[in-house]
């Protein structure tokens, strides 16, 4: 397999995805640290949609996606599961195989190692991914695919690829000329290379997989963490970071359209990925373009929206250093960006609780693996409100929280830390949910 040790080089100081800012002490062993870093270079062996109930059932979707699969994958290969953890989710199970047998005598296509990673995880070939594709090359030919894991290869690269860090990922069929690509002037989007098969084992999945609006290619996880939320018909329900709109869907769906949805966001062009998403998964809610950081102090622009401590949930999918994909093979983040996140979650976090009302419900979650933005935000949380209370959801799946931090055995046990060696092979994930006194 072609999966790196760690998704970081040498350089980058591991350390700090495991302890606190302020503390020498790093208490993770190294077996868990190099555990946890080589799983984020492999790929989930878990593939979720969640039915969209608001348009359709599950039995709907479950035959649609199973008569896919049999598509794509052959008769009867690749099962479409209902999971038995959430409702309304159907799971397929992959298991990585050894495609060498599969490489032809074909030409190779190079591809950037993030393109490769969605590849990994069943996504076409869109064109920006394409680094190199040999000179000669037709369309609808077929072609070995490679992850360039080495970050060298050139734009427009026209012969084989003689570097020893190429990592082979799977068989496709070319959509797309080299002029088409390279061409001058030309800056081309669209599916590129169409895949048949990859290494994860993974379906090829294309726009047409499923009718639109019927279910969300989501991680397991992240349905988990709108499950903690637990939201119920007729509350006002905040969600304070909310584009592209996953999880807004998720309230959306089980509630029935029937709660006071609020979804804010800061940017204006992710605000238009969230109002495509409602249009698409046909949701009622109300979308705001807002720092929410700032909600609080211009909550006079809120009238007979929001009230301060009159929200009955909250959720904080904040904006994290994002160090949870799967896979990955390389990361080139710095220590920087990483430590830049906490001050936000903090600010952002104040305004949850703010908003929410007494027995109202708080979930914090983050789709990154450092201590300082998950059990260091938690810590710290319950540091500086005495009316915040974790809890545990009923329906509780990740492992338990990492030491190093002042949160005790009995806390650590009560958020939900989704990483190697558990029933949830996904991508790493963390999820606290706390009751306002
Ligand atoms: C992890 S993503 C949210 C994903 C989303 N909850 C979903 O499931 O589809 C974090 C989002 O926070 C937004 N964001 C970052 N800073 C923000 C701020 N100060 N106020 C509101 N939104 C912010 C980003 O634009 C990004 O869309």
């Amino acid at each position: 397999m072609p999966f790196p040790d760690s998704p970081f080089d040498d350089f980058f100081n591991t350390r700090i995805l495991f302890q606190l800012k302020d503390s020498s002490e790093c208490l993770i062993d190294d077996n868990a640290a190099n555990e946890t870093l080589k799983w984020l270079c492999t790929s989930p062996k878990l593939t979720t949609f969640r039915i969209n109930t608001l348009k359709t059932s599950k039995d709907v979707v479950q035959q649609l996606i199973q008569d896919q699969l049999d598509k794509i994958m052959g008769f009867n290969i690749a099962k479409a599961e209902f999971s038995i953890l959430v409702d309304n989710v159907i799971e397929i199970k992959h298991v990585p195989s050894d495609l060498s047998s599969s490489i032809q005598e074909s030409k190779e296509i190079i591809v950037d190692v993030e393109c490769a990673a969605a590849v990994l995880r069943g996504a076409h070939i869109y064109a920006p991914g394409i680094l190199g594709m040999q000179s000669g090359t037709q369309l609808n030919d077929q072609v070995k695919v490679y992850a360039d894991v080495s970050g060298k290869c050139k734009k427009g690269w026209s012969k084989l690829y003689l570097n020893k860090e190429k990592e082979f990922i799977g068989n496709g069929v070319v959509q797309m000329t080299r002029n088409m690509l390279f061409g001058e002037n030309i800056c081309p989007n669209g599916i590129a290379v169409e895949m048949k098969n990859v290494i994860s084992n993974c379906p090829p999945m294309g726009n047409e997989f499923l009718p639109s609006g019927y279910a969300m290619l989501q991680n397991l996880p992240s349905i988990i963490c709108v499950e903690s939320l637990d939201p119920q018909k007729g509350e006002t329900i905040v969600d304070l970071c909310a584009a592209p709109g996953n999880k807004t869907a998720h309230i959306a769906a089980l509630t029935e359209n029937n709660c006071k949805l609020i979804a804010f966001d800061k940017t204006p062009k992710k605000i238009a990925l969230l109002n495509d998403t409602c249009l698409k998964y046909e949701i009622k809610a109300l979308v705001l373009q807002q720092d929410s950081t700032k909600i609080i102090q211009n909550l006079s622009s809120f009238t007979n929206i929001l009230t301060l401590g009159q929200v009955d949930r909250v959720l904080l999918d904040a904006p994290c250093s994002a160090l949870g994909k799967r896979p990955q093979f390389r990361n080139k983040t710095t220590e920087k960006v990483i430590q830049s996140y906490v001050p936000l979650q903090r600010k952002l976090f104040e305004t949850a609780v703010l908003l929410l009302k007494s027995e109202g419900t708080l979930v914090y979650s983050t789709c990154t693996i450092s201590l300082a933005e998950n059990e260091g935000i938690v810590a710290w949380a319950l540091r500086t409100w005495d009316c915040l209370e974790l809890m545990k959801p009923r329906n509780s799946f990740g492992g338990p929280g990492w030491v190093g931090t002042s949160l005790s055995e009995t806390y650590r046990n009560k958020v939900q830390r989704f990483g190697p060696k558990q029933i949830v092979d996904s991508a790493g994930f963390f999820i606290a949910c706390f009751r306002k006194k």
